[in-house]
């Protein structure tokens, strides 16, 4: 393994093949490396828009972030290089794409596959919280699915580990007022409530919040204006665990681990996730 982050790649180690999907800053592609004649999706982003965006930092810590993860449910960042004008992610592929289009084509998740997606990531976002990272990001978008239909969450450009804000206190906590040390904390749950909204979306088809113009729904999300539709029908256990994950009250929102022995989950996910 040491060795593989050592080595230092090129274009030319790769086959590339069909664009797999288009982001803001750059394309994807299908790719074999060809000693090994293991297929990646490679995300090609160029420097200039990077600078452009002043997000180089971002990308670091997003490479740092996942250099250290390794789960089922989190897509794997193998490495990256670079050329004069572009960057390159070497990511693991997911065999069947992309989350947000299959929501598109089902409008709404049964409860079962719901279920078992939220299931799968609660155990992710376990996992990363457990490393002291944050996502801060979970939506549909950021959301790939692997060869046996198991969610993988992608995109940790937005990340961040909780710790550093510690670590920039030049060491000690003595100094940091109650806010500061809290709101550590408090971005573990961000994670909490990005579940809760995106369980709801895989219900309903639709975002709880969503309306018309942006300053409605940043009303909305601050009132927690929380309605449930009378179709699809949808039972009284799945609103019972998004209603406790939609909490304002950052230190109210139902913690993870709970959430994986809620009856919801536990009658209706797929234990394999
Ligand atoms: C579509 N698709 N279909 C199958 C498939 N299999 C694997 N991957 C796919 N798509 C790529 C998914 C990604 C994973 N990690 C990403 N990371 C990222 O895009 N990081 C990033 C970009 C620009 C700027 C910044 C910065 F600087 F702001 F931090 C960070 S994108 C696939």
């Amino acid at each position: 393994e040491a060795a593989s982050e050592k080595k230092r790649w090129t274009l030319n180690d790769f086959d590339i093949g069909k664009p797999l999907g288009r982001g803001k800053f750059g394309h994807v592609y299908i790719a074999r490396e060809k000693r090994s004649n293991h297929i990646v999706a490679l995300k090609v982003l160029f420097k200039s828009q990077l600078k452009q965006s002043q997000v180089e930092h971002q990308l670091r810590r997003e490479v740092e972030i996942q250099s250290h993860l390794r789960h089922p449910n989190i897509l794997r960042l193998y490495g990256y290089f670079y050329d004069q004008k572009r960057v390159y992610l070497i990511l693991e592929y997911a065999a069947k794409g992309e989350l947000y289009k299959e929501l598109q084509r089902c409008k709404h998740f049964s409860e079962r596959r719901a279920a078992t997606y939220v299931a799968s990531l609660a155990r992710a976002l376990i996992y990363c919280h457990g490393k002291h990272v944050i996502h801060r990001d979970i939506k549909p978008e950021n959301l790939l699915i692997g060869a046996q239909g198991e969610l993988k969450i992608a995109d940790f450009g937005w990340s961040v580990h909780t710790f550093n804000r510690r670590q920039t206190m030049c060491g000690t906590l003595d100094y940091l007022p109650p806010e500061m040390v809290e709101s550590a904390e408090h971005d573990a749950s961000v994670d909490i409530w990005s579940l809760g909204i995106l369980c709801y979306e895989f219900l309903y088809g639709v975002p709880p919040f969503e309306a018309k113009e942006h300053s409605d729904t940043y009303k909305r999300i601050l009132l927690v204006d929380l309605k449930f539709p009378p179709k699809p029908i949808v039972s009284a256990a799945a609103k019972d665990l998004i209603s406790q994950m939609l909490v304002r009250e950052t230190s109210k929102r139902m913690p993870l681990h709970k959430l994986l022995e809620h009856p919801w989950i536990i009658q209706n996910a797929d234990p394999s996730g």
